[in-house]
């Protein structure tokens, strides 16, 4: 849509703005919705071009009327999904993720009037996959504060890329060339972690054999990441509420004056730091020094429309070693249609699975591979019993197409092809 049509709809239960997040092999584009019905294809004749091979020129239809916004399938060959069903016709609400070939067309509400700073040309952090509108407000957001010196609380379920929102913060600020170092309060023992941040002087425990730096005086002038900041202990808080308040801090053990850092934190936490504070675990006096600046990460399930962008990035860097991979069309659809609890960390994981289950066929993931991905554990169970002669049965039902037999059988191609040999040689033997 090369001039877009911008219209709020101010009766009925579609009230509000609609836009459309196209997201697809060239990008996004965010197309506000008038009344109306758009054709959406790879056509250039198709009002909302979608650039991708596996979408058919007429792929479907959206209506927008006063009763909402429908979704009609036009015959296309891949099909056209809402969550994992294949539709035919189907009503969709804000926050439908619609997924066509390779691409996904998202419905927000009324973010018609927003304006971004970008110029309409996204700029995404460095390493942050992903373009949605959530994100780029996300991304607007971080920009702006990375130039504070503030601290920086970052909230989002695990594997959401607190970290590596964390890291952007620093590499976008005026702080980027001075040392990031990122600290896991979790993992640290309890009676250590005071001096794991502050360092100590030789003699102040046990163990303390030397003078020791900590992770504040390491990360001077720089920033220090601090993940899962509700496990710090509360022994440990009024020390670091200080140094965020800019007193001076010693190290475990020292008489005198100490030292103020100059050190940027940003803390995260997948869990809430108000119930911790309900379960007088966490200061909230802390709480407040960090929550200046909050960012909060969208669950993947939320922004179901960055799946894809994400999962062409991730299987382009992390499968060195295991070869170049493609998704089908189908093996995406059954990525959008997954919950994500672990988010893409556990994206990137089912990736890796189904990029080496995928080693017989081309490089291209089928929707078997990522099934048998997303459930490793049934994969290391032993497989249902395929005899040589069921094989030869599917090879047949299929018209010899061994990879849609292979599917039917659950089977990656390559066992099934092993098995099917087995039958031809029993017939050698006979
Ligand atoms: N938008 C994204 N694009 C590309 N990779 C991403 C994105 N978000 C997260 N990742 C990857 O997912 C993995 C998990 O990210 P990260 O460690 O930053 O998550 P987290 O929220 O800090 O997790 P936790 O709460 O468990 O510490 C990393 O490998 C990271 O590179």
């Amino acid at each position: 849509m090369e001039d877009k049509p911008t219209l709020t709809i101010s009766e009925g239960p579609s009230s509000g703005s609609w836009v459309l997040e196209v997201c697809d092999s060239s990008g996004v584009q965010y197309l506000p919705l008038a009344p109306g019905r758009f054709v959406v294809g790879s056509s250039p004749q198709a009002e909302i071009k979608v650039r991708d091979p596996a979408v058919s020129g007429r792929h479907c239809s959206i209506v927008v009327s006063r009763e909402g916004i429908s979704i009609c399938d036009l015959g296309s060959k891949n099909g056209t999904f809402v969550g994992g069903a294949r539709v035919k016709d189907a009503w969709c609400a804000v926050g439908t993720s619609i997924t066509v070939g390779h691409s996904t067309l998202t419905l927000s509400e009324g973010a018609r009037e927003e304006v971004f700073s970008d110029g309409g040309i996204f700029q995404p952090l460095p390493g942050v996959a992903g373009s949605s509108l959530l994100v780029r407000r996300m991304t607007e957001y971080a920009r702006r504060i990375a130039a504070y010196p503030n601290p920086v609380l970052i909230s989002g379920e695990t594997g959401t890329g607190k970290e590596l929102i964390a890291r952007a913060l620093h590499t976008e600020g005026p702080r980027k060339d001075r040392p990031f170092i990122a600290l896991n309060v979790s993992t640290l023992p309890r009676e250590l972690v005071e001096s794991e941040l502050f360092g100590h002087e030789r003699g102040a425990f046990t163990s303390a054999t030397s003078r020791r730096t900590g992770a504040f005086t390491d990360a001077e002038g720089g920033t220090l990441f601090l993940d899962e900041i509700g496990e710090l202990p509360i022994e440990a808080q009024p020390k670091l509420l200080r140094a965020l308040d800019g007193y001076e801090v010693r190290r475990v053990g020292a008489t005198g004056s100490g030292y103020r850092p100059n050190v940027r934190v940003v803390a995260a936490s997948h869990v809430s730091l108000e119930e911790r504070i309900d379960q007088g675990l966490f200061r909230r006096d802390l709480y407040h020094r960090l929550e200046g600046f909050i960012i909060d990460i969208p669950a993947l399930r939320d922004r179901k429309g960055d799946i894809p962008v994400i999962a062409r990035t991730l299987l382009a860097s992390s499968c060195v070693g295991i070869g170049t991979r493609t998704l089908a069309p189908g093996a995406m659809v059954r990525l959008s249609a997954h919950d994500w609890p672990g988010n893409v960390r556990e994206l990137r994981n089912v990736l890796l699975r189904a990029a080496d289950l995928a080693c017989d066929n081309a490089g291209v993931i089928e929707t078997i591979h990522v099934e048998r991905a997303l459930n490793p554990r049934a994969d290391s169970r032993p497989p249902l019993s395929l005899t040589p002669q069921t094989a030869k049965a599917l090879l047949a039902k299929h018209d010899n197409n061994m990879s849609a037999a292979a599917r039917e059988a659950g089977y990656p191609r390559t066992s099934f092809r092993k098995v099917l040999l087995g039958a031809i040689l029993e017939r050698r033997k006979r």
